[in-house]
């Protein structure tokens, strides 16, 4: 590859990288083909398989990603923040809160507690900035059932109690919510009545729960989903969100249910058919219920989602590792790690893919494991990644515990 020695000079040469090397080489590739062209397409370009182009990837990406994080950025004067309300979970973010001026994305499994936050987030920015508010209102648009008006209501009434003077300012009717039933309304919604909402409402807090869900909906049955598809009608919605996010000084906070696939327990990952791994049998329903300890993963929901989605991937053989490559990888997961390990039964990425992860600024993963819930930075302009904060969810909201 002409380019790589002069991009990555200490890119390591063993015999895999020399051969992959000499592969990419007679295929004319350079090192930008190989990080942004699906798995699928070097497979065919080169001719070598996928699990030798994985790990040679793996390598490369290790070279290239800097080991030590790059350093945060100053706050500015003109930057805002929107405190959670909670002074931990501010802390994990930074020091004040959710920045002003970017999309920050809380990425997690259903039911552990992305919409409390947001929802908190969209009574605190109601508040004065002495108490960590923007004096602003929200905007929350939901692609799922609705935002919850019962949970808000509570959420309010504790809020009104801890700031009495602030009673005037924090209202329900401040969060101007909108329902979409479809990828179409959702786009729609996004170009043309956001902005207009945003320009002409004094409005510091823009939430999108959840960023994905129909794009998984409509997109998620085909075998292959088509990132180049999703990446366009993606990255124009995140380009309007982020623009309005400058331009009016406001915050995005998105929600990412994560895309969950499944492998059976003890490596039944075991067919490596080009760029698709199988899962190779559907399990019975004793082999379902006996993997619930996906429970401590997915919550009370667990057997419903558990199932559905399990015998959905087994039935459509779902590529399990062709999707979301370079996502996976900026998320932290370590494929050769798991495999090595035999840990590949717990497969859990975010639902979009590189694209949409280069227009975030911050994102956050929550986990819950039983009943502890845990939120990480993964990567931020003001917090440090890899802190680890326990967090509970309460009827006041949601409370940082301690740092792991
Ligand atoms: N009023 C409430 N008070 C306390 N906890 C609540 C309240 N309402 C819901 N919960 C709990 O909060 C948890 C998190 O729910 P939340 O809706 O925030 O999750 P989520 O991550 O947004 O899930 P999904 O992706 O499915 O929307 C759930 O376990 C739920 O039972």
């Amino acid at each position: 590859m002409t380019d790589l020695s002069r991009i990555c000079p200490s890119f390591p040469h063993n015999e895999l990288t020399n051969s992959i090397l000499s592969s990419t080489d007679a295929a004319n590739l350079t090192t930008g083909d190989l990080l942004t062209l699906s798995l699928d397409a070097l497979a065919k370009r080169t001719g070598r398989n996928v699990v030798d182009l994985r790990r040679f990837l793996d390598i490369l990406m290790r070279e290239l990603v800097p080991a030590t994080p790059a350093p945060l950025l100053e706050v500015t004067d003109g930057q805002g923040f929107i405190s959670t309300g909670d002074e931990l979970l501010d802390k994990a973010l930074g020091g004040r809160g959710l920045a002003t001026g970017c999309i920050t994305e809380f990425v997690g499994a259903s039911s552990v507690g992305k919409s409390h936050i947001l929802m908190q987030l969209c009574l605190s920015v109601q508040l004065s900035p002495v108490h960590g508010g923007l004096s602003r209102k929200a905007v929350y648009i939901s692609t799922e059932s609705g935002l919850e008006t019962r949970r808000l209501n509570q959420l309010l009434s504790h809020l009104r109690t801890k700031y009495p003077d602030e009673v005037s300012n924090l209202k329900s009717e401040n969060v101007l919510c909108i329902t979409c039933g479809d990828l179409e309304v959702q786009e729609h919604i996004i170009r043309y009545q956001l902005p207009f909402l945003v320009r002409t409402n004094n409005i510091g807090l823009i939430v999108v729960d959840s960023i994905a869900s129909h794009y998984r909906a409509e997109h998620g049955d085909e075998r292959k989903m088509s990132l180049h598809y999703r990446g366009n009608e993606l990255i124009q919605c995140a380009e309007i969100l982020r623009n309005l996010a400058v331009e009016c000084g406001c915050a995005v906070a998105v929600a990412n249910q994560i895309r969950d696939q499944f492998a059976k327990k003890n490596a039944t990952v075991d067919n490596h058919v080009g760029a698709a791994t199988f899962i190779s049998s559907q399990p019975s329903q004793e082999e379902t219920r006996l993997m619930n300890p996906f429970e401590e993963i997915f919550g009370e929901d667990a057997d419903v989602t558990l199932s559905a989605e399990f015998q959905r991937a087994a039935e459509s053989q779902i590529d399990i590792f062709d999707l979301d490559y370079q996502s996976r990888f900026f998320s932290g997961w370590d494929w050769l790690a798991a495999e090595s390990s035999g840990e590949v039964n717990d497969l859990k990425v975010p639902a979009l893919g590189l694209i949409w992860t280069n227009c975030v600024s911050q994102r956050a993963v929550l986990k819950r494991k039983a009943s502890k819930r845990t939120l990480e930075v993964v990567f931020s302009p003001y917090a440090p990644s890899g802190q680890v904060l326990d967090f509970e969810i309460r009827a006041d909201g949601v409370r940082g515990v301690g740092f792991v």
